[in-house]
């Protein structure tokens, strides 16, 4: 296989996502509703289900940790395992990424791992967060990001470390990083993947502000690169797949590197110190103050 040697080397660079698991259940396989071939098997974990289309060789990779897909520590591990599976398996050559959650895509970083945790947990959270970030913005695979609900944050991250996004046309489904608004700062390889993707002076605004852009202005700005009405978000999805699988594999996966390997190499170089900032941070007493504060303030809120 003709893959960049860069990226071999990353991917080997990678932790190894096993030690991490603890109490899921991957690997379980059960037909797809009314399939019958192994083409229509389908394969996962808890919170994280995969209906694999043999014959196409694309995957749906769908989260479903209700009720708002947070990142919890089993749901990133779940996704860095289902997405290794997928890779090793020479069958697939795509993924689309979409919620099985109704109304959000994901809600980003599960805030009850980092608040009144202690440090020892918030490195372990903040190691598989990067892990997640460095295995999809370097995939060898084609991902699309069907994004069927409230794209914030940690969510934005997920969706921006694929190659195209699809957002469905609903005010209520804003997109972006709104980390400032929660009195945090977003550490600088989300920043990089924002300036990747939006550039410099958008990002410098939006960054500042929190911004959470509704479909059409994140049409505009760049973040998404399709806003179509909801019923539509697969379809469109797996025609952008198409479109993008189109073009022999070594080229394309050659080209994503040369685009994204010094990026994730940022990363790569300063884990452990972005690890022991990420640790040192939201321990502090404000932070934990108004990350407590954000959380009673979600949980009063309702509709
Ligand atoms: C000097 C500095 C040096 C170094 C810096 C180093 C590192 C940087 C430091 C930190 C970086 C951290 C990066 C963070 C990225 C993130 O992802 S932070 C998370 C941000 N996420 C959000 O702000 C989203 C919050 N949620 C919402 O806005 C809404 O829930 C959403 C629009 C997604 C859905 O709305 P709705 O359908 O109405 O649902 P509810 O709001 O009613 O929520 C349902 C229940 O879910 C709980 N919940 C929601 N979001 C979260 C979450 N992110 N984590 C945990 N729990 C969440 C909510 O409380 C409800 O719970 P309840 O049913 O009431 O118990």
């Amino acid at each position: 296989m003709a893959l960049a040697s860069g990226v071999r080397f990353a991917e080997r660079a990678l932790l190894r996502p096993w030690a991490l698991l603890r109490g899921t259940t991957l690997g379980r396989t059960e037909p797809a509703a009314g399939g019958g071939g192994d083409g229509a098997r389908r394969f996962g974990s808890q919170r994280v289900l995969v209906e694999p289309d043999a014959a196409s060789g694309v995957a749906v990779m769908k989260l479903r940790n209700p009720p708002v897909n947070a990142l919890s520590l089993e749901l990133l591990t779940e996704l860095v395992i289902s997405l290794e599976k997928l890779e090793n398996d020479k069958t697939f050559r795509g993924v689309i990424l979409t919620s099985d959650c109704p109304r959000v895509f994901c809600a980003g970083l599960d805030l009850t791992e980092i608040c009144g945790r202690n440090p020892a947990h918030c490195a372990e959270y903040w190691k598989a967060m990067q892990e997640l970030w460095l295995r999809t913005y370097l995939s060898s695979l084609v991902l699309v990001a069907a994004i069927n609900g409230a794209c914030p944050a940690g969510g934005c991250i997920i969706a921006l470390s694929c190659d195209c996004r699809v957002l469905a046309d609903n005010p209520k489904y804003r997109i972006g990083l709104n980390e400032t608004l929660l009195g945090i700062i977003a550490p600088f390889w989300l920043k990089d993947t924002y300036v990747n993707t939006i550039g410099h002076r958008a990002s410098e605004q939006a960054l500042q502000l929190g911004s959470l852009f509704p479909p059409a202005e994140a049409l505009q700005v760049g973040l998404v690169d399709q806003v179509v009405p909801e019923d539509q978000v697969q379809s469109t999805a797996l025609s952008e797949m198409a479109r993008w699988l189109a073009v022999p594999d070594h080229a394309r996966q050659l080209t994503k590197n040369m685009m994204r390997k010094a990026t994730a190499d940022r990363l790569l170089r300063q884990r452990d110190a972005d690890t022991q900032n990420f640790v040192s941070f939201v321990c502090r007493d404000s932070i934990q103050k108004s990350l407590q504060a954000y959380l009673e303030k979600l949980r009063q809120r309702k509709g």
